[in-house]
């Protein structure tokens, strides 16, 4: 079975893999954005999904969200991107640069109506969350609590402690694609769709955290669990 992560692992596994195997955040949050798309196109197919509307959040999980919305772009989607809460590094200039000159729209304001879409990502918050959700992200999330449309959640449920069991009245996304391993809350999913992402762990670093990884079919980037 694959191991569920606590916060603290999450955090260190990720920290090693900048800080011992020398990954930089570009190419880990590249692959993670790409196996995002990839395991979305399986499930919400652009034929059938045409409109997506992007939430992302001001840290790498955010990062994630924009780089999978550049790839859908490519996959035939039409995306749109929110983006309340911008970093000013190179990184995510260029990646905001990357989706509007791909054809996404990146705007901070919120449509309050997203029955207009066809499907929303969630990449508000991934492991780093500490609840309760701030002031700033109050109108996108009980927008998000709202919304009947498809909900498909990067890494963690928006809003969800990573260790804990949901609040009553949290998300319930339809899918979840947890990266390198699902974390703790996990366990709680109760969506059709729950796949596995972020195929960049080398196996000795998969030992010493016990990850207990399922084998990826062939070269896929994504995996259902
Ligand atoms: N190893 C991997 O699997 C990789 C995963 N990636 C993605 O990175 C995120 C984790 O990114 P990080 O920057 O550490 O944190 P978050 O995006 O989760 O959020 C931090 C961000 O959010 C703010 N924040 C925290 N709590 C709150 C709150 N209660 N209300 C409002 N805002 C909050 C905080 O201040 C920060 O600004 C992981 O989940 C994956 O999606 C990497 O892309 C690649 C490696
Ligand atoms: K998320």
């Amino acid at each position: 079975m694959v191991k569920y992560l606590k916060q603290d692992e999450a955090i260190n596994i990720d920290q090693e893999l900048f800080n011992v195997y020398k990954f930089s955040v570009d190419q880990l949050m590249e692959l993670a954005g790409l196996s995002c798309a990839t395991a979305i196109q399986k499930c919400f197919p652009p034929i059938s999904h045409q409109k997506v509307l992007v939430l992302c959040g001001p840290g790498n999980n955010g990062g994630d969200g924009l780089v999978c919305s550049r790839h859908m772009q490519l996959f035939g989607y039409s995306c749109e991107v929110y983006y309340p809460v911008r970093t000013d590094k190179l990184l995510y200039n260029n990646l905001m640069h990357q989706c509007e000159t791909s054809g996404v729209l990146v705007s901070d304001s919120l449509s309050e109506n997203m029955s207009t879409y066809d499907l929303i990502v969630d990449a508000l918050f991934g492991f780093s969350f500490k609840p309760p959700v701030r002031a700033k992200f109050l109108p996108v999330m009980n927008a998000l609590k709202k919304t009947n449309k498809p909900i498909c959640s990067i890494d963690v449920p928006s809003g969800w402690s990573i260790e804990g069991v949901p609040d009553k009245d949290a998300i319930n996304p339809d899918m979840l694609i947890s990266l390198t391993a699902p974390k703790e809350c996990a366990r709680s999913f109760k969506g059709k769709y729950h796949y596995l992402g972020g195929r960049f762990i080398p196996k000795k670093l998969e030992e010493k955290y016990q990850l207990e990884l399922p084998a990826y079919p062939d070269a896929e980037c994504c995996l259902k669990l």
